[in-house]
């Protein structure tokens, strides 16, 4: 235990914050700029795990992996392919320089200088209203908790002494790994596992389960059939009995017998919140094993404390860490009505093709509408620019209840987080499906068939018999 007593500070701050990841960084950011004095207290690196071991490395390693790929893709287009040369260390020089080069949005400097006292600490309460990091003592009326999630291991005998990679670990890896095994085929999982095969790895995926369960299955079997085709095992419904250590790295042992030897392990079997250390029960904050419990306005069980982020255990992505420290900001700031918004909820898998849904899939709007909803689907080999890219595996598919409305979209296409968009807007800013139908994308672009998917919601009336009767009727009045 550290002893503090010469130096001991005590803070009255406006608003307190626990996490420097992207939800902590995005409400004191905001908070500062609105005039508080706000303390921000981060016991590891400035960014969390988006900037450290999560987006932002995974993003840098697939950039690095999609220029492998392209060399053997040269065929179709008259290009002799060939077998890329990949430096793996200089791969991970890469990733390492990406972070480099966004760290500076995310460092102590910057927040300093936007007025905000950053504490290196590990904060804990020590009351309702108040906490403890290192020598200070911060009392608060408004404490915001943006304390992350770290990798879940599932319970599998040897795991544990076997040793295994997590996203904390493996962008520290610098030898290519001959055969990465990978427990869990989400996107963690399926974005590790195509990166690394296309670097040169050899691959497996095992999965309990589907992959991409969270996504709609249509759209996902285009995705894992991609991967299978670049050469990546992907087993789904497969148990695992037991790992152990071998000299080869590791072996793991299936329920079926199968024995599987790998130079690595990486687990990417979920998320759990970050909670310990925090002694939660001291400021009576509840929380479960899924997260911190939080009411629409992100508030815990403690009026004083809000939950914002991974920790809360409602989302798992940047982008929502931000929604919810806005809306933290909007609500116990501004108090103005902050309540989350489920149905605007984007998300994308950065595998290639990449996956991107908003709002609900077919599954759930079948679930809450029944059947009283419209499927409109476009196939991106019905667009010309997919076709001069030679990307002719993918789609757009959008539900829409009867009268128009969108209540989700999913596309699996190049760039599908980048496509998704209009309809992210759409949705937020609920606007029916001939807003869609009706603006004009330029020619050619993948963004095309958005709207050809949102047109098709017409094509029935449009060029059905009562149109066709009025447009003969009105082709004989005189011009
Ligand atoms: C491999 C991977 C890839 C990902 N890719 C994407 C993606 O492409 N797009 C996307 O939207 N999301 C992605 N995510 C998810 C995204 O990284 C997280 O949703 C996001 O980082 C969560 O931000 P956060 O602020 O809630 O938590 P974090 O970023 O984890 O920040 C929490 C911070 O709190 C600190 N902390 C915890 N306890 C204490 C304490 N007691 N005292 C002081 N400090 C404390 C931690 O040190 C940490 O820095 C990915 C995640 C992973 C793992
Ligand atoms: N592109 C992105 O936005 C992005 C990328 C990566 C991660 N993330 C976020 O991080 C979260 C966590 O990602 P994740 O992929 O680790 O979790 P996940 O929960 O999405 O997927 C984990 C998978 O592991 C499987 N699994 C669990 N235990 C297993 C076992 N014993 N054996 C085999 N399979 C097992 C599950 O069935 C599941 O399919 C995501 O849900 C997402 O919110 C986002």
């Amino acid at each position: 235990m550290r002893i503090y007593a010469a130096a001991m500070t005590t803070l009255a701050p406006d608003v307190c914050i626990v996490g420097a990841g992207s939800a902590g960084l995005v409400a004191a950011a905001g908070a500062a700029q609105l005039g508080l004095d706000v303390v921000l207290i981060e016991r590891a690196a400035m960014g969390g795990d988006c900037l450290n071991q999560g987006c932002v490395p995974s993003k840098a390693l697939i950039a690095a992996a999609r220029m492998a790929q392209a060399q053997r893709d040269g065929a179709p287009f008259g290009i002799v392919p060939v077998e890329p040369t990949v430096d793996f260390a200089r791969v991970m020089d890469h990733v390492a320089e990406v972070i480099a080069a966004i760290a500076p949005n995310d460092s102590v400097e910057r927040f300093e200088k936007l007025g905000v006292r950053v504490l290196k600490e590990e904060a804990r309460f020590i009351g309702r209203t108040e906490l403890q990091a290192g020598p200070h003592r911060i009392s608060s009326r408004r404490i915001v908790l943006a304390t992350g999630s770290q990798p879940a291991a599932p319970p599998i005998p040897g795991l544990a002494e076997a040793g295994f990679l997590t996203n904390e670990t493996i962008f520290a890896n610098r030898t290519l790994p001959s055969h990465l095994i990978v427990i869990g085929g989400g996107p963690i999982g399926l974005e590790m596992a195509q990166a690394h095969r296309r670097l040169g790895s050899r691959v497996t995926v095992l999965e309990v389960a589907e992959f991409l369960a969270k996504d709609d299955p249509e759209l996902a079997t285009i995705v894992v059939a991609r991967l299978r085709s670049e050469g990546v095992d992907l087993c789904n419904h497969t148990k695992i009995a037991r790992v152990d250590r071998s000299p080869a790295g590791v072996v793991v042992i299936l329920e079926s017998g199968e024995r599987l030897e790998g130079s690595h392990l990486l687990v990417a079997a979920g998320r759990a919140p970050v909670v310990d250390g925090l002694d939660l029960d001291k400021a009576g904050v509840a929380h479960t094993a899924k997260g911190i419990t939080v009411d629409a306005s992100l508030k815990t069980s403690n009026r004083n404390v809000w939950a914002i982020g991974d920790c809360n255990g409602l989302y798992a992505f940047t982008h929502m860490a931000g929604y919810e420290a806005s809306l933290f900001i909007r609500g116990a700031l501004f108090r103005a009505p902050a309540r989350l918004d489920a149905a605007i909820v984007p998300w994308a898998t950065y595998t290639d093709p990449e996956l991107a849904q908003v709002g609900l899939s077919e599954r759930q709007a079948r679930e809450k509408h029944g059947d009283a909803i419209k499927v409109l689907r476009w196939k991106l080999a019905e667009n010309d620019r997919a076709q001069t890219e030679r990307t002719t595996e993918g789609m757009v598919k959008a539900i829409t209840d009867r009268r128009g409305r969108i209540l989700g979209a999913a596309i699996v296409a190049p760039h599908a987080g980048e496509l998704i968009q209009p309809w992210c807007l759409a949705i937020a800013k609920r606007l029916k499906i001939s807003a869609l139908a009706s603006f004009v994308p330029p020619y050619p672009t993948l963004g095309e068939a958005s709207k050809r998917a949102a047109g098709s919601y017409f094509t029935e009336t449009l060029f059905g018999p009562r149109t066709r009767w009025l447009v003969r009727l009105l082709s004989r009045l005189p011009v």
